[in-house]
């Protein structure tokens, strides 16, 4: 379900920004120009449906700040966006449990606001541990991380923090201090980038002032950043979120390196940089196989390269289907390799030949057209532990097909001759 966004706000050229950027955002904004009316469309709603409110400080009917507190005691995560950049104002807003303060300063403005409603969704995926701190700056910390909606862990020893990484395959930072009842801090940071990089895992220090070389030693210990107590709630909440994206743009990044962006599947690198390692160490009970579509430069010819694409997109989609327990890889045009780990031989053929009869006896809709395709396949049992080397075998087996006829397995298994006739499509 879309969510809403309560946006009080009296001066109709901002309300109209804040709405677009809303929408932007892909949530859906429910505007109010004042308290009164935010309190009307408020109790006319379902309070689970709203991700937040963007409230004005002063509005005609709320001068001094009560439509943040109405928000709050609605449980709604507030933030505020006001003209008022005076340290009283900032005080006063920030003394309330609001997710954020934000000055209409410029149109960065803006662009921090839209960020930050992005944020605010995203957040509800991504763990943060808060390991090591006194209490009173855990429960400090604890508190301004859960009102951006991030998924927060509290530990006091180093072994409770591997462990919950280990649990946790959402957790993407660490917020060390020093109160470790096990380890010492630096410690912790260096066994922990054993196992998690950099891009991986942001480990963020918070140091007492009074020793200058901490922070130092903090990164040179491989964390990403420090933070000097007392910090304000804004320093803490920008630093958490600049890491935060940085690890989400190199996981972008690393996304686009390893897959085919037509089809979403992985691409011959990340397949031989992924499977390459495995299968040499054991290459038994696994089966890999090659599949290429017959005569798919028919199709471009005679309904176009749009067409053409559509066929590749919904025979990956066929092949996730099938195969959701496989890595399967788009080698480049119309050839597929798929690697499936711990299948026997027999079991392999089977299921590749669910596929191939689904394929050829499924006509694809593609715009106005109907389209009868159909694949060839070489199917590889006994893997040498060189990846290269199953992969040339597989393509040899596969031009076997093509040359018998094509839309059948070949395979490097002796099999009952029922299995291994031809299907007629
Ligand atoms: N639409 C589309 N076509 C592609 C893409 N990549 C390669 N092709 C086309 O795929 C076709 C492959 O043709 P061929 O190698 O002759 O293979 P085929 O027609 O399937 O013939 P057989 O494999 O022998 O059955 C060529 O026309 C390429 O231009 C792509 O990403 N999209």
């Amino acid at each position: 379900m879309q969510k809403k966004v309560l946006v009080i706000e009296d001066s109709r050229m901002a309300m109209n920004i804040v709405v677009k950027l809303i929408e932007k955002a892909g949530l859906e904004a429910v505007p109010a120009q004042s308290l009164t009316e935010a309190k009307h469309l408020f109790s006319h709603s379902i309070p689970e449906a709203f991700l937040c409110a963007i409230v004005d400080y002063s509005l005609p009917d709320a001068a001094n700040g009560q439509a943040i507190d109405f928000c709050l005691d609605c449980v709604l995560p507030t933030i505020v966006v006001t003209g008022r950049m005076d340290y009283q104002t900032r005080s006063d807003v920030l003394s309330r449990e609001v997710v954020d303060y934000i000055p209409k300063e410029n149109a960065q403005t803006y662009d921090y606001l839209s960020r930050l409603l992005v944020r605010l969704e995203r957040n509800k995926h991504i763990g943060v541990v808060v390991a090591g701190q006194d209490r009173a700056s855990a429960r400090h910390m604890l508190s301004l991380l859960k009102r951006h909606n991030f998924t927060t862990y509290e530990v006091t020893n180093a072994a409770d923090t591997q462990q919950l990484l280990r649990e946790n395959r959402n957790i993407k930072m660490v917020i060390t201090g020093a109160e470790f009842d096990d380890q010492n801090s630096t410690a912790l940071i260096a066994n922990l980038r054993v196992d998690y990089a950099k891009e991986r895992l942001a480990i963020i220090s918070v140091c007492d002032n009074d020793n200058e070389m901490n922070s130092a030693r903090y990164i040179k210990s491989g964390a990403n950043d420090f933070l000097l107590k007392p910090f304000c709630h804004e320093e803490f909440l920008c630093r958490i979120s600049q890491n935060i994206e940085l690890i989400e743009h190199v996981e972008a990044l690393t996304m686009m390196a390893n897959t085919d962006f037509l089809t979403g599947l992985f691409n011959r690198r990340y397949f031989f940089d992924k499977l390459g390692p495995l299968v040499s160490n054991s290459p038994q009970a696994q089966a890999l196989a090659v599949i290429d579509l017959d005569f798919f430069k028919q199709v471009n010819d005679t309904y176009g390269h749009d067409a053409g694409d559509g066929v590749l997109w919904k025979t990956s989609g066929l092949l996730k289907q099938h195969f959701s327990d496989a890595v399967i890889a788009r080698f480049g045009g119309e050839e597929f390799c798929i690697f499936l780990p711990q299948t026997p031989p027999k079991l392999a053929f089977k299921r590749l030949e669910n596929f191939r009869r689904e394929l050829a006896s499924t006509p694809m809709e593609i715009g106005a057209h109907s389209l009868s395709i159909s694949t060839s396949i070489g199917l590889v049992t006994q893997l040498s532990a060189d990846l290269g080397e199953t992969i040339s075998q597989a393509d040899k087996l596969l031009y076997q097909a093509k040359s018998q006829g094509r839309n059948r397995i070949v395979s490097d298994i002796v099999l009952p001759a029922a299995l291994s006739r031809v299907a007629s499509c």
